[in-house]
């Protein structure tokens, strides 16, 4: 698979809930790329159908209509599988999830927790010790997993996702529950394993900062529908400083600024237009008031994150 290829692709992707009647779609012809290679964020407040795509994507439920592919191939077509078992399995073999908190037995040791997940993975144990030591839990092994911090508890689980050598890692709000610094380890670790072990991961958040600090791609999710999707790069682009103008005729000015080559626009009060050097800014401002055009402001502004997301998503959501 090339670089640019999608690791997952879903195509109107939907589940409903409820009796005839009464359904409600959950989620809603929701269309997904998530590129090989990268941390793909999947962002999205409470209750926004983050979980449920997610188990959709790894077979644990039935969508109700339409597409999945992963790793290229069809997986569920018409909202049905498009695989018989065996080909179905080859494919989840190669994907690994923590989905809501993992599951382990208190009374065994960490280790004795992986071993068996190999085996229900029909896995080699040898692999265990790297697994360990990608989640930096090699001295912890043998503890009994029941006295486990939490954030200890989510690493073990990131471990036994990471048995077998998946090529695409799910993990649904891996940072739910964890303090400040086990926040921040478990997301360098994310942002370490596509480089390191070449994988690709998606990750689903409520936090737009966190989002922000380990992904390359996102995807927001709100009320069941996907309202926006690129790479984060793209999205801080947005960001970049603007100049905002005030002045004694706004429409008038803009025409002029037009006419200057600057490509501005009016929001409610101002004219905003992209940074320019400080000679240029200069000219624009005397070529104003040749024209007779009072200028009442002018300010240096950039918007933060939260703020395009908003612009872009028509204020729909609030994170
Ligand atoms: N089995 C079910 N039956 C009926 N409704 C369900 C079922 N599972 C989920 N839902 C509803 O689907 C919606 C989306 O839930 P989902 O768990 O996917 O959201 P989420 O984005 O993961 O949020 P959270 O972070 O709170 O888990 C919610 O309104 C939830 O109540």
């Amino acid at each position: 698979m090339s670089k640019n290829n999608f690791v997952i692709q879903t195509k109107d992707l939907t589940k409903s809930y409820g009796k005839p009647g009464e359904k409600k779609d959950v989620v809603k012809k929701v269309n997904l790329a998530v590129p090989e290679g990268c941390v793909y964020g999947f962002l999205g407040p409470n209750g926004a159908g983050k979980s449920t795509t997610m188990k959709m994507l790894l077979g644990l439920i039935k969508p109700t209509n339409g597409e999945i592919s992963i790793l290229g191939t069809p997986f569920i077509s018409q909202g049905k599988a498009a695989l018989n078992e065996k080909s179905r399995l080859a494919i989840l073999r190669q994907t690994g999830s923590l989905i809501e908190s993992p599951s382990y037995y208190g009374h065994l040791s960490g280790r004795q927790n992986l071993e068996i997940i190999c085996t229900l993975k029909n896995v080699p144990t040898k692999e265990i010790g790297e697994v360990l030591s990608i989640v930096r839990m090699e001295s912890q092994q043998d503890k009994k997993a029941g006295h486990y911090s939490l954030g200890m508890k989510q690493r073990l689980g990131l471990a036994g996702a990471l048995l077998g050598h998946p090529r695409l890692l799910l993990l649904d709000e891996p940072t739910n529950g964890l303090d400040p610094a086990g926040i921040s380890e478990m997301r360098e670790l994310i942002r370490s394993l596509p480089e390191t072990y070449h994988m690709t991961i998606m990750v689903s958040s409520h936090l737009l900062s966190e989002i922000d600090q380990m992904a390359d791609y996102v995807g927001i999710i709100n009320k069941g529908q996907v309202i926006y999707q690129d790479s984060l790069l793209h999205l801080h682009e947005h960001s970049r400083k603007q100049l905002r103008l005030r002045t004694s005729n706004n429409s008038r000015a803009l025409c002029i600024l037009n006419e200057n080559e600057i490509n501005c626009t009016l929001e409610n009060d101002f004219l905003s237009f992209p940074e320019t050097s400080d000679d240029t800014t200069a000219y624009l401002i005397s070529a104003l008031v040749r024209e007779g055009i009072g200028v009442l402001r002018i300010e240096e502004y950039q918007k933060s994150l939260e703020d395009i997301f908003l612009s872009l998503t028509g204020k729909q959501v609030s994170l």
